[in-house]
């Protein structure tokens, strides 16, 4: 089995948002519109961090699947392609967090 990546879940909402929305939750998000899919990646983020503060591991590997799949949609409906977010996470590599925290300040 090939490994199954963001990207490839990128691809599906991006053929999913112009299916009916009768038959996709994807159409339905991406007719709805930005707020209505910002509200569901919120709840879906609540969600995360309850299941994270609960401690329990399963409810917290599910809710994480909903949160990136909702995020994928948010990115879609913003026209912001995954390759930009990872652009920007690739320069981030090469400082810490902290460090860029730091200069951030200054
Ligand atoms: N990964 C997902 C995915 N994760 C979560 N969800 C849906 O997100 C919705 C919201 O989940 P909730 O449990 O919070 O739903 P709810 O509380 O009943 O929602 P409300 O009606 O109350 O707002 C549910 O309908 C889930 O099925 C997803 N829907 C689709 N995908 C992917 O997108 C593909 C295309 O899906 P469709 O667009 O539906 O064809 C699928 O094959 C999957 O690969």
């Amino acid at each position: 089995m090939t490994e199954f990546t963001l990207s490839d879940l990128e691809k599906i909402v991006a053929r999913r948002a112009l299916a009916s929305p009768d038959e996709s939750w994807t159409a339905k998000l991406y007719t709805a519109g930005q707020r209505k899919a910002a509200k569901k990646l919120g709840e879906e983020a609540v969600e995360t961090v309850i299941a994270a503060i609960a401690g329990d591991r399963d409810n917290l590997t599910d809710e994480s699947a909903d949160l990136l799949y909702h995020l994928l949609v948010v990115l879609k409906i913003a026209d912001i392609p995954l390759s930009d977010v990872l652009k920007v996470l690739e320069k981030r590599t090469a400082q810490s967090g902290l460090e860029e925290k730091a200069n951030r300040r200054e």
